[in-house]
């Protein structure tokens, strides 16, 4: 809380107001307030807030100066109009390197207190402005209702976000970041650890010796030179992982969908769909995220594919793979051996099948922690947890966007159809990857200035990335993820015909240099291409390809191309009728009568692949998808 300050003196030159306090009552001070909006509009202060959680802030944060200055040359200004802050302070919930804390003592009283129970950290957090953990502390939407309103930031010490409650913390308006890049390298260097020890034994043969024994033939390995390699997620971890595994003389191939093409070139990679990775692997180390798509893609199915022998090493995430599966696999001798630095449940039970596995080696989630690696840690998240707190846009944000309300308003339902063509859009993209160039093209009979597309682009980015990433995306992230993936966005303005009431008419996006999994949703321009518009309040998907159609965005859609024909809306509704599919729209469009047409079917549940086969036979019908919103 603040104290009234005393102005000791105030000037005025070449109307700016340069309002004094002494130096002493600014000393660990983490902000000046103007309290007064009278005041500070007296001062010229158009924005007051803006210059409460920007530069006035930030100034004072880095080095406490003794003067203020402001725009404005009235400066009758009461002493009461301005506040002193005290420094905010953090808690650093679990282990933080030394270089991370020294920064956030510069500007926060800092209290580390680890291992609390659930109830302390309750107890404490509506104390502290800011907290700090790494993937052992859980975040959940009984502490942000703990801390009634205080908790600013949420500072995630590593990459995974899955322990903290993204959205409560969007609900209360707290800020969560974290710190992305600086355990790249340890976590790849502790997946090529264990690799090597999976491959020699290493950790059964340690055991043995350190019992007395010496098992000189139980532990004959098997080599990595000339040996496969899967790299399932090839972003930083796995990129520096699938480097490594080069220099050890193994042929690395590697699935992700948006692995970057030029980049795997670079390294000497091959891309491979999942199932060929899955066929050719000798070995399979995991790097994907966490996520709905990637939840147990490990599972009996996937098993029944690996390529008999196949020796896993995952320091991604437990959830990826089904664990019971996994021990069916190894006793079965489908999966020789495991490394496993991550665990469904953390820490899992003492006498867990998996762990306890004579051919699973495991380590406590170790594969951030080096010295290197924490300190590195450390220092990002600091930078970002302090950078929040004087309300700098954090790079690292994962939630949280900053729009004046009653833009919101107005754009509620732009914002649903922008995700949702997102979504749509990456989904025809034929397996593989690739999505690299997007423009969005929105149609207004708007000016151009009157129309704020920033969210509209955060939500198509959101789209498009979020089925396959466990980054959480919104306004604050999305051009930084994007540009990290590579993606190039570009957008256009269309004069539309219509009434300036509507901020759009309609919105398109298109994909570039890219194949799709459904042909006709390629435009003449050769780019994956879906326009939608708002009708009644409802996202409706209005253009395929080149096809116009109309559908209502509120379930998924099955999108069949045929030849136009009578008859053909009955038989497909049928076989969806007798499944207990329920059809909420159907919509036709068609190049010329008797030719070509796109039938869009919106569905309220998810077709079985069996009628999704049957709709598929029937001899009209050329091709088909089926699109999950
Ligand atoms: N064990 C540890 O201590 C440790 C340390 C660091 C990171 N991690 C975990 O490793 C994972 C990867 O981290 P990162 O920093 O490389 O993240 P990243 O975002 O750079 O890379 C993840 C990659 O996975 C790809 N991907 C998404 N869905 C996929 C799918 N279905 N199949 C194949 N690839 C898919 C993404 O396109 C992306 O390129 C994260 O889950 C992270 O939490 C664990
Ligand atoms: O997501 C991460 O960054 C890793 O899993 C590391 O987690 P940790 O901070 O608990 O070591």
């Amino acid at each position: 809380m603040g104290a009234p300050a005393q102005i000791s003196s105030a000037r005025a030159a070449r109307g700016i107001a340069i309002l004094e306090l002494p130096r002493s009552l600014l000393a660990g001070a983490r902000a000046a307030r103007i309290s007064s909006g009278a005041v500070a509009r007296k001062l010229g202060l158009v924005a007051t807030r803006h210059i409460l959680g920007g530069s006035l802030h930030r100034g004072l944060a880095a080095k406490p100066p003794c003067a203020i200055a402001v725009e404005g040359s009235d400066i009758s200004v009461r002493s009461q109009a301005i506040e002193v802050i005290s420094k905010p302070t953090v808690l650093v919930a679990e282990k933080l390197g030394e270089a991370g804390l020294e920064l956030l003592r510069k500007v926060a009283n800092v209290d580390c207190s680890y291992n609390l129970s659930p109830e302390d950290l309750c107890a404490k957090i509506s104390l502290c402005d800011a907290v700090i953990v790494r993937s052992g502390t859980k975040i959940t939407r009984e502490v942000f209702e703990a801390s009634n309103g205080r908790l600013k930031v949420v500072g995630r010490a590593g990459v995974g976000i899955d322990n903290v409650d993204l959205q409560a913390a969007t609900e209360m308006g707290c800020l969560v970041v974290n710190a992305p890049t600086a355990n790249t390298v340890a976590a790849a260097e502790h997946g090529i650890a264990l690799l090597a020890a999976l491959a020699r034994n290493v950790a059964q043969a340690n055991a043995s010796v350190k019992s007395g024994k010496w098992q000189r033939n139980k532990f004959t390995g098997v080599s990595l030179v000339d040996k496969t390699i899967a790299v399932l997620g090839f972003g930083k971890v796995g990129s520096e992982v699938a480097r490594r595994a080069k220099g050890l003389g193994m042929h690395v191939i590697a699935h992700d969908p948006y692995a970057p093409a030029d980049r795997a070139r670079a390294i000497g990679v091959e891309l491979v769909s999942f199932d060929e990775a899955l066929a050719r692997a000798d070995f399979i180390s995991l790097h994907m995220p966490l996520t709905p798509a990637t939840n147990k893609i490990f599972n009996d199915e996937t098993f029944a594919k690996v390529k008999k022998g196949v020796r896993i090493v995952n320091v991604a995430r437990g959830g990826v793979i089904d664990e019971n599966s996994l021990v069916r696999a190894l006793n079965s001798g489908i999966v020789a051996q495991a490394a496993l630095d991550v665990f469904t449940k953390e820490p899992p039970e003492k006498d867990d099948k998996l762990v306890q596995h004579e051919n699973v080696i495991v380590t406590p989630h170790l594969g951030a922690s080096t010295a290197e690696a924490q300190e590195g840690v450390a220092l990002e998240i600091a930078e970002a947890v302090v950078g929040a707190l004087q309300g700098e846009l954090a790079a690292t944000a994962v939630n949280a966007p900053m729009v004046p309300s009653e833009v919101l308003t107005e754009l509620a339902p732009y914002i649903t159809l922008a995700e949702r063509l997102g979504k749509l859009a990456v989904q025809l993209v034929a397996g593989g990857g690739g999505v690299k160039d997007i423009t969005i093209s929105y149609n207004s009979a708007r000016a151009p200035d009157d129309l704020d597309t920033r969210l509209l682009r955060a939500m198509i980015v959101k789209g498009l990335v979020e089925p396959v990433s466990d980054t959480h995306i919104n306004l604050v992230n999305a051009d930084y993820i994007a540009k990290q993936r590579g993606l190039r966005i570009s957008e256009e303005r269309h004069p539309a015909e219509g009434t300036e009431a509507a901020p759009l008419e309609s919105i398109e996006v298109r994909i570039a240099n890219v194949e799709s999994r459904f042909s006709s949703a390629m435009s003449d321009s050769g780019d994956v291409s879906l326009a939608g518009r708002i009708k009644d309040g409802v996202p409706h998907l209005s253009q395929v390809g080149s096809f116009s159609i109309d559908v209502s965005l509120e379930g998924s859609v099955i999108l069949c191309r045929q030849v136009d024909q009578p008859g053909m809306i009955g038989k497909v509704g049928g076989l969806l009728g007798d499944e207990n599919v329920n059809i909420s729209f159907m919509s036709v469009g068609r190049t010329s009568p008797r030719q070509k047409a796109v039938m869009a079917i919106g569905v309220d549940d998810e077709p079985s692949k069996e009628v999704l086969q049957k709709i598929g036979s029937i001899s009209a019908v050329e091709e088909l998808v089926f699109l999950k919103l």
